[in-house]
């Protein structure tokens, strides 16, 4: 039965339409003559429907700030019933108050799989984060382990956008402005406040999400990289408007500053029939990222490869940054090529979506695909012992790095696990050891 589920799902994922552009104005109607022109709101709008607007800024934040869509939809959203607060399962959120923010460094194994029929939403299961939901600052790291679609079933996160990084099984993500498919290798993003649902292309589907709080993620400025590089804004992909006209009753889940709360509506509120704006979920193919990286010496800052920022408001401090480690050729001369030793400011989540990477040994009990390390602010860490010394040996001939594919939530804020985090039977016991054995050469 799942499976005829998800062969559905891929059918229409193939299908799938975009409309291109990080950041524009996008427009789209699933029925012609469905968006008003001239006017956002109109006395009556065409074909019956209803004007909506999404702000996802303040009214009055600078123009490039501001993100806000017009929806033109079957029911307004209004029209619901109230919400009563709805068991939780692994879903935590900030502040983070269950455990002493821990300066070891951590490691995970991949999340373990759901015992019985499990959605994305049942699925998440949060690690950890920084700030306060309600103050809209910091972040928060979840995974999810899903084996079914979500049926009859929204959700939507008041709190923050959603960066949806999957690790294994693909994504088809029904939102109210359209349909996304999102693969390994591929992150979706969806804006606060957007409802989706989320069906699988495959039997079960893993992966990372950071929940950001704080200011939406905006690509990073170039400076003098010069006016094209990282991630380009026209590999970013955003739905056309689709719409379900579906009655009868439909579950809506609302996490708001850190609880769910749920109710159940007698339409779907997928029901957007047209839509224009910015406050758009993407999908970007990280294999697009444009890596630059040294062609003389000395292994640069990750900070070059930053997919999407969201900034905080002290200028360069970003709240969190999305980098990604992709496949790159490595040439520097009298350089030791993989990351160097460092104690970072910053907080340093990685996880892996494929193979292997190059700081870490691969393999069971390694740092692998699925898997987590947390390097919170100023923890001592680096090259492990094993990469070190092939690493500092290596003939330095030009090196194409493209057996993995990496990523890391960087933040400016320590990070605090949660209870479930800190006691999960899949944490690596004995990480350090990977820095046991160091020799000392020094030679006076
Ligand atoms: O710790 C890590 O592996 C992430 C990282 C990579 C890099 O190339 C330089 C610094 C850094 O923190
Ligand atoms: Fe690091």
């Amino acid at each position: 039965m799942a499976g005829t589920g998800n062969e559905q799902a891929r059918k229409t994922a193939e299908g799938l339409v975009y409309t291109t552009g990080f950041g524009n104005e996008h427009s789209s109607e699933a029925v012609p003559g469905a968006l008003p022109v001239g006017r956002n709101s109109p006395q009556r709008a065409p074909l019956g429907l209803y004007a909506e607007q999404l702000s996802g800024s303040a009214f009055t934040e600078p123009r490039d700030h501001n993100h806000r869509s017009w929806l033109y939809r079957i029911r307004p959203s209004a029209a619901h019933p109230p919400f009563v607060r709805a068991e939780q399962r692994a879903l935590r959120s900030a502040p983070f108050a269950d455990c002493a923010p821990d300066p070891n460094r951590l490691r995970w194994n991949p999340q373990p799989a759901p015992e019985g029929p499990t959605d994305f939403l049942d699925g998440l299961w949060t690690l950890g984060g920084n700030g306060d939901a309600t103050q809209r600052t910091g972040m928060a790291v979840h995974l999810y382990h899903a084996n079914t679609a979500m049926d009859r079933r929204v959700f939507s996160d008041a709190d923050g956008e959603l960066l949806i990084v999957p690790e294994r099984g693909g994504l088809l993500l029904r939102t109210e402005l359209g349909l996304l498919r999102a693969e390994p290798g591929e992150v979706a993003l969806i804006p606060r406040g957007v409802r989706f649902r989320v069906e699988l292309l495959d039997a079960t589907a893993r992966g990372y999400v950071c929940e950001n709080y704080g200011r939406p993620f905006q690509l990073p400025d170039l400076g003098p990289i010069g006016a094209n590089g990282l991630a380009g804004a026209r590999d970013f992909r955003a739905p056309v408007a689709a719409y379900e006209d579906v009655e009868g009753p439909v579950e809506v889940v609302n996490k708001f500053c850190g609880n769910l709360w749920t109710a159940t509506y007698d339409h779907s509120p997928l029901d957007v029939v047209a839509w224009h704006g910015n406050h758009v979920p993407y999908v970007y193919d990280l294999r697009r990222f444009n890596v630059i990286g040294s062609i003389s010496y000395d292994h640069p800052d990750p900070s070059i490869f930053t997919v999407l920022t969201s900034p905080s408001d002290t200028p360069g401090l970003a709240g969190v940054d999305f980098v990604v480690f992709a496949p790159r050729w490595l040439v520097g001369e009298d350089t030791f090529r993989p990351p160097y030793f460092h104690r970072n400011v910053m907080t340093e989540y990685m996880g892996l979506i494929e193979g292997a990477y190059d700081a870490k040994t691969a393999g069971e009990g390694g740092f692998v695909p699925g898997g987590g390390s947390l390097h919170n602010m100023m923890s001592a860490h680096g090259p492990d012992r094993e990469t070190f010394d092939r690493a500092s040996a290596a003939e330095l001939v030009p090196q194409k790095i493209d057996d993995g594919l990496a990523f890391m939530f960087e933040t400016r804020w320590p990070l605090t696990l949660t209870a479930q985090a800190q006691d999960a039977d899949h944490l690596q016991r004995g990480y350090d050891d990977v820095w046991q054995g160091l020799q000392r050469h020094f030679r006076p």
